[in-house]
């Protein structure tokens, strides 16, 4: 879809806290363009479409040391290419969870949005909101918690009636500032998996461990605590896989270096922590009840792209004078399973992979280019298959297992949390919102056909298995 884009204002200047504490994530190493510059920027230009296919020039962070301390004794990549040096990627210990006060307009509906959609209020609180500048916004923690807010109200504002009732224009006051923000930081003007997951969470008490007793989403929507529990059982999923990037990296310091041991350790590591990955999905059964998920929370992650219910997309005023359209928030968007797809040589079916390629661009770019470098390191299955070192291939074939073991639980997962729910919702009224939404039954929050889509992308890491 075309348009004419808004000339971008000046961006937001990238504060010193900027370098202590990148974005309130879980790889915040990846996160670091350069370590000391400014967030990368990207021009929408004509439309949607067109920023869709722009890539981001490199953006990894050599060399960088952000102050958060390292973790363990791994060894780094540096003077080897472009591949980010694994520096300092450890949990932040705290994170900003408010704005500063001249947004109070935002965090405070921010902070209502459960009661104020519920009441069916939103829209018109909305409405009456200033249109703030985003100039004093300063930083990348600040950028990506107003990214997160105003994309918390984007989405509650667009569903706030269910699919039957959905807005063609979100207005300029807020439609604007998301624009601005969005495009200093590379990201798309909609809720991405960033958002919702990996900036939005806080410790109760900040010295307190990372458990999900001790974690609460700093935004929420309406789904109470099966809301909670999506969002931080996801999260536990990323600080899972955190030993897996890890052990991605050495894989490719490993054979940039032909150092086969520490090839063998790297690949023990990230079967590890697939594994553990895989452990801390389960918990999704704990936390989340699927008919809350199916009829109240889904339709929030919901985009204006592939989506019978916005067929035009949405009229961002002020930006565009067309509409554009977005996917909708997804862990298809997490860089975690990409980045050991790359590693591991998984070929994706032409279509499964259009799809997950597309979901790259609403990752901050950082990470997009963190999955290109790992695209562009040596091999790891020519150099298994060349080696014949049974040991090594061993070590292969055990990811790749446990990636699509992964795979097979999540499709378990998605089959009880949509296609079981649906079923058992049928077309009674639950929730605040109404009927399930009828646009999603076939298809993801990322517009995809759900199961055959995952069960190609699953059967495809089971044929990269290296056979003896
Ligand atoms: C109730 C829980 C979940 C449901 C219902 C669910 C649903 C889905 C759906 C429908 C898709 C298809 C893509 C789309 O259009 O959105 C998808 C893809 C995906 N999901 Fe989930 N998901 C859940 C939890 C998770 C969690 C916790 C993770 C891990 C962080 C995850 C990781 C992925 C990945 C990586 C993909 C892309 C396909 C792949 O690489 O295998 N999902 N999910």
């Amino acid at each position: 879809m075309g348009g004419t884009a808004r000339s971008p204002h000046p961006k937001p200047a990238a504060g010193a806290g900027a370098q202590r504490l990148l974005i309130s994530n879980l790889y915040s190493c990846l996160l670091s363009p350069s370590g000391h510059g400014s967030p990368p920027r990207t021009r929408f230009g004509a439309g949607a479409q067109r920023w869709l296919s722009t890539k981001q020039g490199s953006t990894v962070c050599p060399g960088w040391d952000g102050g958060w301390g390292r973790e363990g004794g791994e060894p780094t990549a540096r003077g080897a290419g472009p591949l980010p040096a694994l520096r300092g990627v450890r949990l932040p210990s705290a994170q900003p969870s408010e704005l500063p006060p001249s947004y109070s307009v935002w965090m405070d509906i921010a902070h209502e949005l459960p009661q104020l959609i519920a009441s069916r209020q939103l829209r018109a609180r909305i409405h009456q909101m200033p249109q703030l500048n985003t100039q004093h916004l300063r930083g990348r923690e600040e950028l990506h918690l107003a990214h997160l807010v105003l994309s918390f109200l984007t989405m509650g504002y667009v569903w706030q009636e269910g699919e039957e009732g959905t807005m063609k224009v979100l207005p300029c006051n807020l439609a604007v500032p998301f624009w601005e923000v969005s495009q200093t930081l590379g990201l798309p003007p909609i809720l991405t998996h960033a958002d919702f997951v990996l900036a939005n969470w806080r410790r109760k008490d900040p010295s307190g461990p990372l458990e999900i007793e001790n974690l609460e989403p700093i935004i929420s929507l309406p789904g109470g605590e099966s809301l909670r529990g999506f969002i931080l059982v996801t999260l536990l999923v990323e600080k899972a896989a955190l030993p897996g990037i890890k052990a991605t990296i050495q894989a490719v310091h490993a054979l940039r270096h032909l150092d086969d041991e520490l090839l063998h350790r790297a690949l023990q590591g990230l079967s590890a922590a697939i594994g553990d990955m895989d452990k801390a999905l389960q918990q999704m059964h704990d936390y989340v009840d699927p008919a809350v998920f199916y009829t109240v929370i889904r339709i929030f992650l919901s985009g204006w792209r592939d989506n019978a219910a916005m067929p035009h997309g949405l009229l961002y005023e002020g930006v565009s004078e067309q509409p554009m359209a977005f996917s909708g928030g997804s862990a298809a968007q997490s860089s975690v399973l990409h980045a050991f797809d790359e590693l591991l040589g998984i070929q994706h079916s032409q279509e499964s992979t259009a799809f997950l390629h597309r979901m790259r661009d609403y990752m901050p770019p950082p990470h997009r280019a963190f999955i290109r470098d790992i695209s562009r390191a040596p091999s790891l299955r020519q150099h298994i298959l060349s080696s014949a070192d049974p040991q090594l291939r061993e070590a292969f074939n055990h990811c790749v297992t446990a990636l699509a073991d992964f795979r097979s639980h999540h499709i378990a997962i998605v089959s009880k949390y949509i296609a079981v729910a649906k079923a058992k919702a049928g077309q009674k009224e639950a929730g605040s919102i109404g009927k399930p939404p009828a646009a999603l039954e076939a298809k993801g929050t990322g517009g995809s056909h759900i199961f055959i889509f995952l069960k190609s992308v699953r059967d495809s890491t089971r044929e990269g298995l290296i056979s003896a």
